[in-house]
């Protein structure tokens, strides 16, 4: 069974209004996370990861967002191993979220 669930931007709009609780993660390079991103995400990196899953509240939701939402799917995956257990990914990535807030 698939440790996450598929979150379309409009459940992700409506998710964030309904509560404060949820943590999103941006997978993509920093110098794109750098030039745009969700309002209040995080870079997710191979330097902050260890220090990231250390800190998290693992109960709350997360959501994990890369370009187009094919590398989120694995990446959400492994953070549900690593003991999230309300984990999504962002279909269609930064670049559908873009789309929809331009
Ligand atoms: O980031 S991506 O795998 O969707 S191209």
């Amino acid at each position: 069974m698939s440790g996450f669930k598929h979150l379309s931007i409009n459940e992700l709009i409506h998710m964030s209004s309904e509560s404060n609780d949820i943590q999103v993660v941006d997978i993509r390079d920093a110098a794109s996370f750098t030039a745009a991103h969700i309002e209040g995400s995080t870079n997710l990196t191979n330097e902050n990861l260890a220090t990231f899953i250390a800190d998290a509240d693992m109960d709350k939701p997360l959501v994990v967002v890369c370009y187009h939402g094919m590398s989120s799917q694995s990446a959400a995956n492994y953070l549900n191993e690593q003991g999230f257990d309300d984990v999504y990914s962002l279909d269609g990535g930064f670049s559908a979220w873009s789309l929809a807030h331009s």
